[in-house]
C-alpha cells in the first residue's frame, strides 16, 4: 500500500499518473468523492463522483478503509477494490490526505508505505494550483489557506519528496517502490529459493 499525500497542488496526480504508467504492478485506489468533477475528469477513473446521501450510506454500510472531509468535501477509499488488489500480490497506490493516512497508519499494516510530497517553495505551490486552472480563484485561495496546515503532518511519513522537477521525483518515487519490494518479508518464497540454492539446485 503506497500512499502518497501532500498539499494540494504540490503534484500527486501528476507523480501518480506516471508512476502507474510505468509499472504494470501498481494500481489506483479510485476513491469516492462528494466534490465536482473537474474539466477532463472521468467518472470511475479519476474518482468515483457521488452524492452526500450516497457517502453516508457507504459508511454506514462500512464500505470505507478509511474516509474523510477535505477542503468542506467527502472522499473516502472503498475497501473492496483494494482488498481484492492486496489478495492478488498487486500493489495499491492511494492519493489520500494526512486524515487517510493515519486512519490507515491505525490499522498496523505492515504493508503501509508512506510519502509525502513537499513543494520547492509556497509560491511555486500558488503557480501550481493556478496553473492547472482547473479550480475557481476562491478555492485556489481556500487550498493554499490550509496548506501550511497540511505540510505539518511530514514527520507521520517514512520517506519525503521536494517535487521540483517531475522526472527527478519520478525517479525517487520508483527507488522507493523497488526499494521497498526488496525488502526481505516482502520477497515471498525466498526461503525456499534459498533453500534451494544450497542445496545446490
Ligand atoms: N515538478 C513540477 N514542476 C512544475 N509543475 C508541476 C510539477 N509537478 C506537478 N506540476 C503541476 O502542478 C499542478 C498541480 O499538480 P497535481 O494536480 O498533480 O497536484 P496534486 O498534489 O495532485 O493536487 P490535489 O491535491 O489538488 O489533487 C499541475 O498543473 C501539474 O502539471
Ligand atoms: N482521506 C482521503 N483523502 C483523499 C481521498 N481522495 C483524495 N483525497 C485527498 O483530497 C484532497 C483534494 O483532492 P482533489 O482531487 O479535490 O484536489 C487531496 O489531498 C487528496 O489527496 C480519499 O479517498 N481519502
Amino acid at each position: 500500500m503506497l500512499v502518497l499525500s501532500s498539499p494540494s497542488g504540490a503534484g500527486k496526480t501528476t507523480l501518480s499518473r506516471q508512476l502507474l504508467d510505468n509499472d504494470a504492478e501498481i494500481q489506483l485506489s479510485v476513491s469516492c468523492t462528494t466534490r465536482a468533477k473537474r474539466p477532463g475528469e472521468k467518472d470511475g477513473v479519476d474518482y468515483r463522483f457521488v452524492d452526500t446521501a450516497t457517502f453516508r450510506d457507504m459508511i454506514d454500510r462500512d464500505e470505507f478503509l478509511e474516509h474523510a472531509r477535505v477542503f468542506n468535501h467527502y472522499y473516502g477509499t472503498p475497501r473492496a477494490p483494494v482488498e481484492a488488489a492486496l489478495s492478488q500480490g498487486r500493489d495499491v497506490l492511494f492519493d489520500i490526505d494526512w486524515q487517510g493516512t493515519q486512519q490507515l497508519s491505525e490499522k498496523g499494516r505492515e504493508d503501509l508505505v508512506r510519502v509525502f510530497i513537499l513543494p520547492p517553495s509556497t509560491r511555486d505551490l500558488e503557480r501550481r494550483l493556478i496553473t492547472r486552472a482547473q479550480d475557481a480563484p476562491d478555492i485556489v485561495a481556500q487550498r493554499m489557506a490550509k496548506a501550511a496546515d497540511e505540510m505539518s503532518h511530514w514527520p507521520e511519513y517514512d520517506y519525503v519528496i521536494i517535487n521540483r522537477d517531475i522526472a527527478t521525483s519520478l525517479t525517487q518515487l520508483k527507488s522507493i517502490l523497488t526499494a521497498e519490494r526488496l525488502k526481505r518479508e516482502r520477497q515471498y518464497g525466498l526461503s525456499d529459493f534459498v533453500k534451494a540454492l544450497r542445496e545446490g539446485r
